[in-house]
């Protein structure tokens, strides 16, 4: 078994990954904020850490991967005084629509899905503990974070005191002691979402709920803390400070890995550019499947610019592997290919262990059926290749040149394993949609009848 292999943010290396405990693998991933459809930059992060989630579990006996609902947030807020819809509405659609829109992609559940608002009490105890070690203090109803009193603030983001207070200076609240502090803790009016705390009645910050959340489901100290680089700052920077000064002598996440952005040409994908496609517009145009190995294609570290034309060319490669797969429609998955899993335990080099998988489909196209078998096992591991050939050319593909295709591999296939009755059903399945096939001295031709 290679070992594993994960860029840390923290050291801004790649390092050799050791388990805080190899009997159970905790990883924390921040989801989504639940006001509106997901887009595909919000896909991104879900189904690289995925990815991880399914690695993980191949390496060890087991893994707990928690991912959580941020469903109190101000953009919450904003969303409801437009629409006039109850909150627990909004927040339990768009939980619904993002849960639906992960699995068209290929995502598998993560193990625990907290929702913000059921762990208030948490995140009050956790601010209560920051202020009786003085890292916090109450100020007209809010409670902020002393960045001050932490001297490792700034570590994660790479950033110094002093760039970090002049990045913050833009509007300071008369309530900061330091431009640099962060609400944990604010006001609530009536009209808006609040609960009884020592400090009035009011809402969380954004940063302490996945303090509070990854401390209930995996303790002071975890492996994997996961989240687009646009979390880094402010966001992850934030809850390391809130994590290490309430649980001193914990280390939080020892590997902290952020995806790449994904762009529109150039810019990121985001709601406020409103340069954004949501991943139902992308899956009206193409399979999940294809949207899932596009995002798979590029090294999670790396931007990526959609296109439509990446879309094609993802869709193209999935025909290929299906008609490899299609020339042994019976073959189960084998062994993991020590090619597919030495690229993916090099901080998860998908683009690798696709190039070691289309190795595999040329070898299955000319005949190696155990190459066939590490194509199913790849797959696996990435979350592909999960239906059957038939269902992908009927479902996918442009014309139904592969479709054919795979149909009369499969025939093949049945007549080399003798049974009869399945190729004549096949060859007369084919008939019925007006495809004709002879079989020659070098092999089966086809034509349009
Ligand atoms: N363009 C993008 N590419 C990759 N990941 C992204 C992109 N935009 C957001 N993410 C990630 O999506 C996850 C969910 O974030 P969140 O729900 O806060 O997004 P959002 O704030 O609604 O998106 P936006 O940035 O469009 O406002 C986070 O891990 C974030 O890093
Ligand atoms: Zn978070």
């Amino acid at each position: 078994m290679p070992d594993l292999y994960l860029h840390n943010s923290l050291t801004r290396r790649k390092e050799r990954f050791e388990p805080a405990d190899s009997s159970n693998i905790r990883m924390y991933v921040c989801g989504p904020t639940v006001y509106d459809l997901a887009h595909l930059g919000n896909a991104r992060p879900v189904v690289v850490y995925d990815v991880v989630a399914r690695l993980l579990r191949r390496l060890y006996p087991k893994v707990t991967y928690v991912r959580n609902i941020t469903d109190v947030d101000d953009k919450i807020n904003a969303r409801i005084r437009e629409t006039g819809e109850p909150i627990s509405a909004l927040t339990a659609r768009t939980t619904a629509d993002f849960h639906a829109d992960m699995a068209a992609l290929g995502a598998l559940p993560p193990d625990r899905e907290p929702r913000a608002t059921a762990h208030i009490a948490e995140m009050i105890m956790i601010v209560q503990r920051l202020i009786e070690s003085g890292h916090a203090y109450a100020a007209e109803g809010h409670v902020l974070f002393a960045v001050k009193s932490d001297p490792d603030y700034g570590k994660l983001s790479g950033r110094s005191q002093e760039e970090l207070l002049a990045g913050a200076r833009v509007e300071v609240a008369p309530y900061k002691r330091d431009p640099g502090d962060f609400v944990l803790w604010k006001p609530s009016s009536d009209d808006l979402p609040g609960w009884d705390s020592p400090w009035g009645r009011g809402r969380p910050g954004w940063h302490i709920e996945c303090s509070a959340m990854s401390w209930k489901y995996l303790g002071e100290t975890f492996d994997i803390h996961g989240g687009g680089s646009d979390l880094i700052f402010p966001h992850h920077e934030n809850e390391m400070a809130q994590s290490l000064c309430a649980f001193p002598g914990s280390h939080f996440a020892h590997t902290w890995m952020h995806n790449g952005m994904l762009q529109v040409n150039g810019e990121k994908m985001s709601k406020s550019l409103g340069n954004f496609f949501t991943v139902r517009d992308v899956l009206a145009k193409a399979p999940g499947e294809a949207i899932r190995l596009l995002l798979l294609r590029t090294h999670y570290r790396s931007l990526l610019d959609f296109s439509d034309q990446g879309l094609a060319e993802a869709k193209k490669e999935l025909d290929r592997f299906y008609r490899a797969l299609a020339a042994f429609p019976d073959v189960p998955a084998g062994d993991l290919p020590a090619a597919v899993l030495e690229a993916l335990c090099d901080d998860i080099n998908t683009p690798q262990a696709l190039a070691v998988m289309h190795e595999l489909a040329a070898q299955a196209l000319a005949g190696d059926r155990a190459a066939a078998a590490g194509l199913r096992a790849a797959g696996l591991v990435l979350g592909l290749l999960q239906q059957s050939p038939e269902a992908w050319f009927r479902g996918g593909a442009d014309d139904d040149t592969a479709a054919i295709e795979a149909a009369i591999a499969d025939r093949l296939a049945a007549r080399k394993a003798r049974d009869f009755a399945r190729a004549d059903a096949i060859r007369a399945e084919l008939a019925a949609q007006g495809i004709l096939l002879e079989d020659g001295p070098k092999g089966t031709t086809w034509r349009r009848g």
